[in-house]
């Protein structure tokens, strides 16, 4: 494993911003910390730094202790490289020098630090611009300044807090595929954190959700959104409905009308809740069996189709809808859903 947390806790006076988190990271995943403002993604990325010390509990990187009982090995000699919101770029120095400086202060001549980091810039495609200031440079660029100082640096697992958060929407999605090369090039383990739960899915190859210092669930993208473990991770991942249902038989009475469950969830007996996502549901005949019949409530144009909602009588919660055609507010819908999710 490249990193294994096992019941890490970190408190800032009375509060805890890390409660009890234990995860195994494998070699070369790119590993998604996704979760609301507060809720202790960066604290988490500080201890596996070890900018912070752990009050309770052990990470390993590689294997060895870094942080653990009596243990704390200092950040420079973890195999880490951080990636910042801001950059953290030198503006004195020159796009080369930022990525060679490093380098030289481990020892590597000048000469082959600045040869090392014209073939990291050619990696990042940013070769016109070595001899420029930081200043001179765009937001995405200089993000890529900093992608190759960590290639540079050579470190084994690469921590991004937010890294994309100061870019425009635009070049957000422009840089999540030079991230995805990125991990692809350098094979090194990535711990990526956002509050972005669609920037997480389109990079992750396992994303945790967290909540309240805790992990609420773990698994790969199609895991967590297919099958939510809990109401808020549901809610945090996608557009959803989350409604009261009995199951019986494979199916769910959710009182207007009865669904099929998923393969996964079809044993559940009892009241419960199901998860009913758009892809979960399309329009269909008013008199067909199981149809929800409702009215449109809201629609939204999302360039080639439309996004909608629709109320249902005895729903406790509006359907979220995808649409080819245009709607109206008002218009009568008919929809079938399944097979969905349930939960506990
Ligand atoms: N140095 C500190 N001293 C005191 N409290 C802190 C410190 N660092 C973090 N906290 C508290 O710990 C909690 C978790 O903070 P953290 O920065 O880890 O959250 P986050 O999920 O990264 O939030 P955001 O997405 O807003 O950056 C917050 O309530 C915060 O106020």
């Amino acid at each position: 494993m490249a990193v294994s947390i096992t019941d890490a806790v970190k408190r800032f006076g009375t509060e805890t911003a890390v409660d009890g988190i234990s995860v195994e990271i494998p070699e070369g995943a790119f590993f998604t910390v996704l979760g609301p403002s507060g809720c202790g993604k960066s604290t988490l990325l500080r201890l596996i730094a070890g900018l912070e010390p752990l009050d309770g509990g052990e990470i390993r990187l590689g294997g060895a202790t870094a942080s653990g009982a009596g243990i704390h090995v200092p950040p420079e000699d973890r195999d880490v490289a951080v990636v910042f919101q801001t950059y953290a770029l030198w503006p004195h120095m020159d796009v080369t020098g930022n990525v060679s400086f490093p380098l030289e202060c481990d020892g590597m001549p000048r000469v082959r630090a600045r040869e090392a980091a014209q073939t990291h810039l050619q990696t990042v495609s940013l070769t016109p611009y070595a001899t420029r200031k930081p200043a001179e440079l765009s937001g995405g660029q200089r993000q890529r300044v900093a992608l190759a100082r960590c290639l540079a640096s050579g470190a084994r697992i690469v921590l991004m807090d937010e890294p994309l958060a100061n870019l425009d929407p635009h070049l957000r999605t422009r840089m999540e595929e030079e991230l995805a090369a990125f991990h692809a090039a350098s094979g090194a383990t990535i711990i990526y954190i956002t509050h972005d739960q669609r920037e997480a899915m389109a990079l992750a190859t396992r994303i945790a959700v967290m909540e309240n210092g805790r992990f609420a669930q773990e698994g790969t993208p199609e895991e967590v959104h297919d099958r939510p473990a809990s109401e808020h991770v549901a809610r945090f991942i996608g557009q959803s409905a989350v409604l009261q249902a009995r199951f019986a038989d494979g199916l769910a009475d959710l009182g207007p009308a009865q669904v099929p469950l998923t393969e996964a969830a079809r044993h559940r007996q009892g009241p419960g809740r199901v998860v009913i996502r758009p892809a979960d549901l399309s329009r269909t005949d008013p008199g067909s069996p199981g149809a929800l019949r409702g009215t449109v409530s809201r629609v939204t144009y999302r360039g080639g189709h439309w996004e909608a909602l629709a109320e249902v009588p005895g729903l406790a919660e509006p359907l979220p809808f995808t649409c080819a055609r245009p709607l109206q507010r008002g218009e009568a819908v008919s929809l079938r859903a399944g097979p969905v999710w349930a939960m506990a």
